[in-house]
Formats: C-alpha cells, sequence, structure tokens
C-alpha cells in the first residue's frame, strides 16, 4: 500500500475509533429528545423555531439545550435555518419526525426500548404497516388467520382492518391475552404455542421466531404445521433474512444490529440468514418457501406445506 493510502487508513481509524468510544451519545441524545418531545414541539411550530421558544416550551435552560439542538443538527436530525438576519430556527427533517411521540412513522417506542431495555412500550406493529403496503397479495385468498404470539392484537387489528374478509385469532400466552382489548373482529385464544395453536388458513408469525433457537423455532413451526391445511395453508414470518457476503449493504447492517439486540435481550434468539431458514422451515416440514423483501428490515417470508 502507498504511504498516502496507509496515513489515509489511519486517519479514518482515529475518527471510527472515537465513535466507537463516544458511540452511547448518539442513543442517549435521542433519547432525552424523545423524552422532552423536541421533535413534536418543532413539527407543531410549523416554521423554523427560535431556540428561545423552543426552551421556553420544553422549561429547559437554554445553554444546555443548544448544545444538545447543535449535536443534533449536526447530525442532520433538524435543520438549522435563517429566521431573519440576526436569529437562526430549528425545523424538522424527515429524520426528526421519526421521533416524534405517536407519529406516523415513529420510531420513538424502539429508541426507549434500546436504551432501556426494561421499557416495554406498544412497540408491536411497527413492521405491520411495512407489510401490509409492501406484500398486500401473501394475504389473497386467507380466510382466517392466527397471529403467533399476537400480543395485546395490535398487529392483527391493523391487518383484519386492511384485508376485512379475514378472520383473526390473536394467540397468545394466556395472561397475555387476559388484557388484550376485546374486538368484534378478532377472538382472543390464551395457549403455549409449544403445546398447540388454533387452526386457521395462514399463520401469521412476526418478530416471534427471533427470540428462539433453531429448535424451538422448529417446534413452533411444526404446531403452525398441524394448525393449518395440509393443501392450502402457509405460515407468514415477518423477520429479517440475512444475506451472507453483502457488502456495503446498508439495511442488512441494520439486520446485523438487531442480531446483537437480540443476543443482549434474549436467551437464544438471533436473526436468521436465507440458509438458516431454509433450514428450520424444511426441518418444520415445510417444503418450499418464498422470501418478500418489503420496506424493512424485516421480509416476509412464506412457508408451505
Ligand atoms: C416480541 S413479542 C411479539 C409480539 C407481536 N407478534 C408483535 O409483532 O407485536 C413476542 C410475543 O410472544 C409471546 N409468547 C412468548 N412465549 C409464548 C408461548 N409459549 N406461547 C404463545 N405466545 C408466546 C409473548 O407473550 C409476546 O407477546
Ligand atoms: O430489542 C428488541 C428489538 C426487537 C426488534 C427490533 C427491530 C425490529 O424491526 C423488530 C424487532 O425485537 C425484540 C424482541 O422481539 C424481543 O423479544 C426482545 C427484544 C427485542
Amino acid at each position: 500500500m502507498e504511504v498516502s493510502g496507509i496515513e489515509e487508513e489511519e486517519a479514518r481509524a482515529e475518527v471510527d475509533i472515537w465513535n466507537y468510544v463516544f458511540g452511547y451519545a448518539k442513543i442517549a441524545v435521542v433519547k432525552c429528545a424523545i423524552e422532552l418531545g423536541i421533535a413534536n414541539v418543532i413539527e407543531n411550530y410549523g416554521s423554523p423555531m427560535p431556540l428561545s421558544e423552543l426552551a421556553t416550551a420544553l422549561r429547559c435552560e437554554p445553554s444546555r439545550l443548544y448544545r444538545i439542538m447543535r449535536f443534533m443538527v449536526h447530525d442532520r436530525i433538524f435543520k438549522q435555518e435563517p429566521i431573519n438576519q440576526h436569529t437562526v430556527g430549528f425545523s424538522s427533517t424527515p429524520l426528526s419526525r421519526r421521533l416524534i411521540k405517536d407519529g406516523e412513522n415513529s420510531m420513538a417506542p424502539f429508541i426507549l426500548l434500546e436504551s432501556s431495555p426494561t421499557w416495554l412500550a406498544p412497540w408491536h406493529s411497527l413492521s405491520a404497516r411495512a407489510t401490509i403496503e409492501g406484500c398486500p397479495e401473501v394475504f389473497d385468498g386467507v380466510e382466517s388467520l392466527v397471529d403467533v404470539g399476537g400480543g395485546n392484537g395490535t398487529t392483527l387489528s391493523l391487518l383484519v382492518k386492511a384485508f376485512p374478509w379475514i378472520r383473526g385469532i390473536n394467540f397468545d400466552l394466556p395472561h397475555v391475552v387476559a388484557v388484550a382489548p376485546k374486538s368484534g373482529s378478532i377472538e382472543n385464544v390464551g395457549g403455549d404455542m409449544f403445546m398447540s395453536i388454533p387452526n386457521a388458513d395462514a399463520a401469521f408469525l412476526m418478530w416471534i421466531l427471533h427470540d428462539w433457537d433453531d429448535e424451538e423455532c422448529i417446534k413452533i413451526l411444526k404446531k403452525c404445521r398441524e394448525a393449518i391445511p395440509e393443501d392450502k395453508g402457509k405460515v407468514i414470518i415477518v423477520e429479517a433474512a440475512l444475506e451472507e457476503d453483502k457488502e456495503d449493504d446498508e439495511l442488512g447492517f441494520v439486520g446485523l444490529m438487531l442480531d446483537m439486540a437480540m443476543m443482549a435481550h434474549t436467551d437464544k434468539g438471533k436473526e436468521r440468514t436465507l440458509k438458516e431458514w431454509s433450514y428450520v422451515l424444511r426441518q418444520s416440514g415445510f417444503t418450499r418457501f418464498t422470501v418478500n423483501p418489503i420496506c424493512a428490515v424485516q421480509s416476509v417470508i412464506e412457508g408451505y406445506p
């Protein structure tokens, strides 16, 4: 390697290593921004918002708030725009809108979950919208659908609303469904997916199998296979499908980060490669499967008996 190449690599390493040292600062700042409601206040203001007004609205000490805002402007979370010759104001960006509490594309529950693992919020339905918009054909001809590990039924209620011909069964542990909201179009059933799963045309599993190791996944998938008809049945799995040897794939790297999160948050959970999906599905008695990409880290995997 030429001398300039080595120098360039050294200089890059010097920056990269500090990014690792202070990597926590980004999530800490973003968590703080969500808790204060900064993105909500700036979005509602409607035009570039001066620091003084932002500080008043948030009841924050202005010089500290300025430092937090400076960090976020540098990281392109907010924009800084001139209001007049003397004053600048802060404006929203597509990134800041993802920090709006209860916003349409809000990622706030995830950020709070990852920064405080015990914080379990309604982060359930985030991939549901991407599935509905990206893969509606998956639900064609599905008359009944059991959401295995469906939690409080939020995801299933979105699916049933989007595809009203579906009769939905929300299946989860008894103590979970006991407090799930009651709805006319969805039946809540309590049970253990390792023992038995209610019958339906299709079994839907979103963010379930990544909580378990291969052996446990195969047990769950075998129970899904028993629950669906041999001829027209299928499993619909919404999970990451990691692709190995794909360089410079930014969304792929998010999959690897998610894999780290699963290592931290679960006992034996993991994100799976296509090869690993093929293994668990075939071992569970599914003869073929398709992988449909959607606008998310996850894909929609359909497995057929
Ligand atoms: C990560 S959450 C996923 C929730 C839901 N699928 C969603 O996308 O929002 C995992 C769910 O699996 C449920 N679960 C765990 N073990 C289970 C079991 N043995 N039988 C049925 N559900 C189970 C949990 O109660 C929890 O609601
Ligand atoms: O910490 C997590 C994160 C997820 C997660 C993150 C991003 C996605 O697009 C989907 C899922 O899922 C988790 C999960 O299922 C769990 O049981 C514990 C922790 C997490």
